[in-house]
């Protein structure tokens, strides 16, 4: 890890506030980094491993822990900030749910002048499915530029990552605000953490 990187991940970081809907949004003031993805893939436990604590993000073996945006301040005085997303494509979740995530998740993605780059994580056992797809297309649709990352690559072998990353790169050369390159990582074992913090500060300074 450079100094600079080193140094603002392991400065300050400090939780701001949780937003169960749009008027709750703290003032746009920052830069922010959003992480998204399917319910359970492990967006609170990258955010940790990002920032190097354990339990800043509330992660959870409950698939639809996160609920709000919740936002994150990185450095004091902020230099930017991490959001946490609810997950998507939660299959028990009740239709109620899936509107309002639906429509927070739109406005707020399409709304935020100050919205950066989207992470969008995908579990490396199972690669992109058909609702990765549809948050995909809406971020096109969009212009929201996005960056693809494979999580959990603990759980699978070497060869089975190398033909999940192969698989993810032919898929998302089809979506225009894709960025062309992959992140790998594992918020476990720790892997791919170091890469991450440099597209994450790259991204801020876009
Ligand atoms: N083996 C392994 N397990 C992981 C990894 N990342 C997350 N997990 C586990 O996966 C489960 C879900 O992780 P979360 O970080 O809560 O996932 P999330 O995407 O925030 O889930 P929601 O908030 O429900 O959308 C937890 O039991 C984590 O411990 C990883 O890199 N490797
Ligand atoms: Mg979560």
């Amino acid at each position: 890890m450079n100094d600079m990187t080193s140094k603002i991940f392991s400065g300050p970081v400090t939780f701001l506030k949780s937003a169960p809907k749009l008027e709750f949004l703290p003032d746009p003031t920052v830069p922010e980094i959003a992480f998204a993805g399917r319910s359970n893939v492990g967006k609170s436990s990258l955010i940790n491993a990002l920032v190097n604590r354990n339990n800043l993000a509330r992660a959870s073996n409950t698939p639809g822990r996160t609920q709000e945006l919740n936002f994150f301040d990185v450095g004091d005085p902020a230099l930017f900030r991490i959001v946490d997303m609810p997950g998507y494509g939660y299959a028990k979740a009740p239709v109620k749910t899936v509107q309002q995530w639906r429509y927070l998740i739109n406005d707020y993605l399409r709304g935020r002048a100050v919205l950066k780059r989207v992470f969008v994580l995908i579990d490396s056992r199972h690669g992109i499915k058909e609702v990765d797809h549809e948050i995909m297309k809406m971020l096109d649709n969009a212009a929201i530029s996005y960056r693809i990352v494979l999580t959990k690559t603990d759980k699978i072998k070497a060869t089975e990552r190398e033909a999940v990353e192969a698989d993810t790169m032919t898929k998302l050369r089809k979506h225009v605000a894709a960025y062309p390159e992959l992140s790998v990582t594992s918020a476990e074992k720790k892997g791919g953490i170091e890469d991450l913090r440099g597209a994450v500060l790259e991204a801020v300074a876009s």
